[in-house]
């Protein structure tokens, strides 16, 4: 489903991942984790294709080729807040944006499109502010709307880098309940998370980094508090 072989990627003269070799099932949730600067969220934009890699591999769905992958593909960046925040966009609207990589932008929403942004709204309690101004939610509600703009299009792959950053517990649970829903639908999740809890309940792989290169991969029964220390140690 997902594999990179021997992946190396750099910024400039800054090695930001170093030999990576990875393999992530269909259907599998696989949790990112590691020190702040260790190459979490640069991996994640190699797996997307944001960026290309200096040297190796990265196959998604036995492709090379991400023109056609992009409609397979859904991506949460960390910092969803950082537009302007005085665009008159609607949330409903925002939601149904995550619709463009598979229909073009002049199309109109069917039916089917409407029913759905409706029951995503609903699940991600969102119903209330729905034609509300994107820009004056508070951020937790607006990261949960750049969620379900990625659910929209029922992507394969859904990749979400540290969602749980300034939303409160309750809409962290929500968003578990959600992403173990999307896992039913066969849909392989990546995600980048420092919460341990997440970790130990939801993860079916862990994916530990340090220094842009891969300490050690294990599942969540494996992955125990000592591990979690040995990554942040002198971090
Ligand atoms: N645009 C950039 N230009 C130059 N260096 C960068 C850039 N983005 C990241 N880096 C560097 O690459 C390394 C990996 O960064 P990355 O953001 O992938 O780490 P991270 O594990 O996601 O960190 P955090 O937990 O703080 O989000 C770091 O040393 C960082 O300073």
């Amino acid at each position: 489903m997902i594999e990179l072989i021997d992946v190396n990627f750099e910024f400039q003269d800054k090695v930001a991942l170093k030999d990576i070799n990875l393999k992530i099932d269909r259907s599998e949730l696989a949790v990112i984790v590691g020190p702040n600067g260790s190459g979490k969220s640069t991996l994640v934009n190699v797996i997307c294709g944001i960026y290309a890699p200096v040297s190796g591999k990265v196959v998604l769905f036995d492709r090379e080729d991400y023109s056609e992958l992009r409609k397979k593909i859904s991506f949460v960046p960390q910092k969803v807040s950082s537009f302007n925040q005085l665009f008159p966009i609607s949330v409903k609207e925002t939601i149904l944006l995550g619709l463009v990589s598979k229909r073009g932008y002049f199309r109109s929403y069917t039916k089917e499109d409407m029913k759905k942004v409706d029951e995503i709204l609903e699940m991600l309690a969102l119903s209330e502010v729905k034609d509300k101004q994107l820009g004056k939610l508070s951020g937790g509600q607006q990261q949960r709307v750049f969620i379900g703009k990625a659910l929209i299009s029922e992507p394969e792959l859904l990749i979400l880098d540290e969602p749980t950053v300034g939303i409160d517990s309750k809409s962290e649970e929500l968003l578990y309940q959600l992403l173990l829903n999307e896992k039913k639908k066969n849909t392989t999740i990546v995600m980048v998370t420092h919460d341990i809890f997440a970790i130990k309940d939801y993860a079916d792989k862990v994916i530990c980094m340090k220094d842009g290169q891969i300490l050690t991969i294990c599942n969540a029964q494996e992955f125990s508090t000592q591990k979690y220390k040995e990554i942040y140690v002198n971090d």
